[in-house]
C-alpha cells in the first residue's frame, strides 16, 4: 500500500508502508540521521520526541531490535522514513525485526522513499514540519503546535539507582539510558529528578554533582526552569549534555539559535581546545549555543565543531561547569569522548563536600 510524506516546503514523496497503515495522519518535524548503524538507539532516544526521522543509510533493519540497545523504554519518534527496510533480521541478539517493533508501538514506517532527494530538500529548506499519510495530495498547510517536549518525556517522580560512592543528581529532560549506565560504571549513585526540580529539593538530596541531560525540543521552551538551574549550577559541580548544555548556557545568560538542518550522525568531528585534539562524536541536535552571546557569562567555547565552527561545548572560568553539545555517552556512535565523564568524576572528587557557592 502506498504512503506519502508531505513537507511544509511543498514537496511530496511517495513510499510503501512497511507495516500497519496509520489510521490518521502523523505530524512531526522532519530530520535526518547519517550514521550507518545505531537505528535502535536513535529511535529510542527521547531527544527525538515528536520528530519524523529519515535514515540516510540505504538499508535499515538488518540486525533487528535487541534487548540492550534501547535508550529508553519505547521508540520516541513520530515516524520513520527509509529507503529499504529489512523485514528479516540477522543477528544472534535480535529479538524481533524492526518493522514488527515499530508496529507494536504504532509508529509508522515508510520505505522505498527517495531518501537522497528528501535529504537534499531538508538541507535546502531546513528541518521542517511534515506529514505522513496515505493521500498523494496535500492541500492544507503544515504547522506544528509549540509545546514543552522535555516535559512530555521527563520522569514525574524521583528515582534512585546504584550504590556508588559519588552521588549525582541527574536532571531528566529526556535522558538516555547510556548516560545513567556510564555514571554507574564510574562508581556513582544516581538520583534522577523531574525536569522542574527546584534548587531546595536538590539541596535536600545532597548530591556531589549534577548532570543536566539531553532532551527534545527548543531549549527556549524551558525558560521557566532557568532561574532554578542557575542556582543549581552555581552551587554544584555540573556537566551538561546536549539540551542540558543549552539550558546551562541560557541559565547563565547566553543565547541559543536554530541551525538549518542540525547535526545528526555518528561521525561529527569536534576539537577540544584544551587538548588540541579532534575526536569523532555522536550528535543529535537542531539548536546550538550562539558563540557571539557568551560575553559576560563566564563561559568560553572549549569544544568547536571542525566542520562548521559551531560551539560544541563550554567551560566556565570559575564554576566547575563543563557542557557538551555532542554525546559523550555515545550509543549510537563512537566512544572517543567518554573521557568527559572521567573528567566530571575527577572534578567531583576534587570538590567533593565543598559544594558551596562558587559564584
Ligand atoms: N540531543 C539533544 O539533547 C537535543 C537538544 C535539542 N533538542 C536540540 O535539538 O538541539
Amino acid at each position: 500500500m502506498d504512503g506519502y510524506l508531505h513537507l511544509a516546503a511543498g514537496k511530496t514523496f511517495e513510499g510503501k508502508w512497511a507495516g500497519k497503515v496509520p489510521a490518521a495522519e502523523i505530524k512531526g518535524e522532519i530530520v535526518f540521521f547519517t550514521g550507518m548503524t545505531g537505528y535502535q538507539e536513535v529511535l529510542t532516544d527521547p531527544s527525538y520526541k515528536g520528530q519524523i526521522i529519515v535514515f540516510t543509510y540505504p538499508l535499515i533493519g538488518n540486525y533487528g531490535v535487541n534487548k540492550n540497545d534501547a535508550e529508553s523504554k519505547r521508540p520516541q519518534v513520530s515516524g520513520v522514513i527509509v529507503y529499504e527496510v529489512e523485514a528479516e533480521c540477522f543477528h544472534y541478539e535480535s529479538e524481533m525485526p524492526l518493522p514488527e517493533y515499530l508496529n507494536l508501538w504504532g509508529i509508522p514506517l515508510l520505505s522505498s522513499v527517495d531518501t537522497r532527494d528528501l535529504v537534499q530538500q531538508i538541507r535546502e529548506h531546513g528541518s521542517m514540519p511534515a506529514v505522513m499519510d496515505s493521500s498523494p495530495v496535500r492541500e492544507e498547510g503544515i504547522t506544528l503546535v509549540p509545546e514543552c517536549k522535555a516535559g512530555k518525556v521527563s520522569t514525574t517522580v524521583i528515582q534512585k539507582y546504584g550504590k556508588g560512592s559519588h552521588h549525582i543528581v541527574l536532571y531528566d529532560f529526556g535522558y538516555k539510558k547510556s548516560i545513567l549506565n556510564l555514571l554507574r560504571k564510574e562508581g556513582c549513585r544516581v538520583t534522577v529528578v523531574p525536569y522542574q526540580t527546584d534548587f531546595e529539593t536538590v539541596k535536600k538530596l545532597d548530591p556531589d554533582g549534577i548532570l543536566l541531560s539531553n532532551g527534545p525540543g527548543d531549549p527556549k521552551e524551558m525558560t521557566g526552569i532557568l532561574p532554578e538551574i542557575k542556582k543549581v549550577i552555581e552551587y554544584y559541580p555540573a556537566l551538561g549534555i546536549c539540551l542540558g548544555h543549552q539550558i546551562a548556557a541560557l541559565a547563565l545568560g547566553a543565547d541559543t539559535k536554530k541551525m538549518l538542518f542540525g547535526h545528526r550522525g555518528a561521525n561529527h568531528p569536534v576539537l577540544d581546545r584544551e587538548s588540541g585534539k579532534v575526536f569523532m562524536s555522536s550528535q543529535n541536535h537542531s539548536y546550538v549555543v550562539d558563540g557571539c552571546s557568551l560575553g559576560g557569562t563566564g563561559l568560553s567555547p572549549r569544544f568547536v565543531n571542525s566542520n562548521d565552527g559551531t560551539v560544541e561545548g563550554l567551560q566556565h572560568h570559575a564554576l566547575p561547569l563543563v557542557t557538551v553539545q555532542f554525546h559523550p555517552e555515545a550509543h549510537p556512535g563512537p566512544t572517543d569522548s567518554n573521557y568527559i565523564f572521567d573528567e566530571f568524576i575527577d572534578i567531583i572528587k576534587s570538590t567533593e563536600r565543598k559544594a558551596v557557592h562558587y559564584a
